[in-house]
């Protein structure tokens, strides 16, 4: 493995533009493991409707960014007390679920005091039955990254301001969301731990990843001014753009939603002469394809179960929902 110091970015777009970088480009043999922590930000998920996701008067009121990452799963809310940790590398099926990959990091986790630290349900880490890191996984030609925070001493007033609350999702969509409980790791690790700067943290973990007892011990692979250059244009055509980070949500004639416990799948259609003439795909559902896929496939499609069941015949599910199956799609569109 070999280390990519990401010089202390703090922003958000610029942060998750250099993952994705890493992951579009293989820059060196070995897996990547990359850290960055952001100032106060909302990561929504690849497939979320963001407008339902975020309360965005608040947002504007305190200078919070939205920024849209290339992985399924839900909203986080991060700021200068959360770190998030990458493993980046060679897609070969081997690293897909949430256990291989969070295993260093708990082993980590546990050597710094925080024993209890599990991985749960879904997606999550959990200390004392309380969230404190959510996971979420992309891959794309053959690449892939495995990603997750951690709160280690964030304001955890702000997760709720900033992401809307399930009663108003309630509300508003009839759909509950997966407000879990969430806790900072920081009160459980070790003394000497606990009053570390985010950085300091961060560096800790490093080691203890790593196995090594001093920074310059670390493998590293320095950015070179190119890979910058290449960053900053990611970030320019993507994670630093509106259409990207919420993109318009024109009005759809059909509506259809249901909450999995793998996650919200929300699909919108327009019908025109009984036939879908555009599709959307929202939710926080964990699939590794990209869903725009699904949604061009089912356009042209006769809004019927037969012919909805005929199109499914042929998209790999698994792929693009995760644990969500045909049936239970098929379901949901026409019960
Ligand atoms: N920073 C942070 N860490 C852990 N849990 C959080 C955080 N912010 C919010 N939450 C809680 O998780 C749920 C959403 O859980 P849910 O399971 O829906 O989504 C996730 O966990 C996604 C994790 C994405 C990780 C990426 C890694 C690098 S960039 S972001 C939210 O409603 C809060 O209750």
């Amino acid at each position: 493995m070999i280390f990519v110091d990401n010089e202390n970015n703090y922003d958000a777009s610029v942060n998750i533009a250099l993952e994705t970088y890493l992951v579009e480009n293989k820059l060196v043999d070995e897996p990547i493991l990359l850290f960055y922590i952001n100032k106060p930000s909302i990561i929504i998920g690849r497939n979320q409707n963001t407008i339902e996701e975020v309360n965005q008067p608040y947002l504007d009121e305190h200078g919070i960014q939205v920024v849209r990452r290339m992985s399924g799963g839900g909203a986080v809310y991060h700021d200068l007390g959360n770190v998030s940790f990458c493993f980046i590398k060679d897609d070969d099926g081997s690293f897909r679920d949430f256990a291989s990959f969070t295993k260093p990091v708990i082993e980590a986790l546990h050597k710094l005091g925080a024993t209890g630290a599990e991985l749960q349900g879904r997606n999550d880490l959990l200390i004392d039955g309380k969230k404190f890191s959510g996971n979420a996984m992309y891959a794309k030609d053959g690449r892939m990254t495995a990603h997750g925070t951690i709160l280690f001493n964030s304001d955890l007033e702000e997760v709720n301001n900033a992401l809307k609350s399930r009663k108003e999702k309630i509300e508003s969509k009839g759909i509950k969301s997966i407000r879990s409980r969430v806790t900072n790791i920081a009160p459980y690790v070790k003394d000497e731990y606990k009053d570390l700067s985010i950085e300091a943290f961060r560096d800790v973990l490093l080691l203890e990843i790593f196995g090594v007892a001093s920074k310059e011990e670390v493998p590293r692979y320095q950015l070179t001014e190119e890979d910058w250059k290449k960053v900053y244009e990611i970030r320019e055509q993507r994670f630093g753009n509106w259409d990207w980070n919420y993109g318009q949500s024109p009005a759809f004639d059909i509506e259809k939603s249901k909450k999995f416990d793998f996650g919200l799948v929300d699909f919108r259609f327009n019908v025109t002469n009984g036939k879908v003439s555009s599709a959307k795909i929202y939710g926080d559902f964990f699939g590794l394809g990209d869903i725009k896929d699904v949604e061009e496939k089912l356009v042209g499609v006769k809004y019927t179960k037969e012919d909805f069941l005929t199109a499914f015949d042929a998209i790999d599910v698994n792929k693009y929902f995760g644990r969500v199956t045909k049936e239970e799609i098929i379901e949901m569109l026409f019960a």
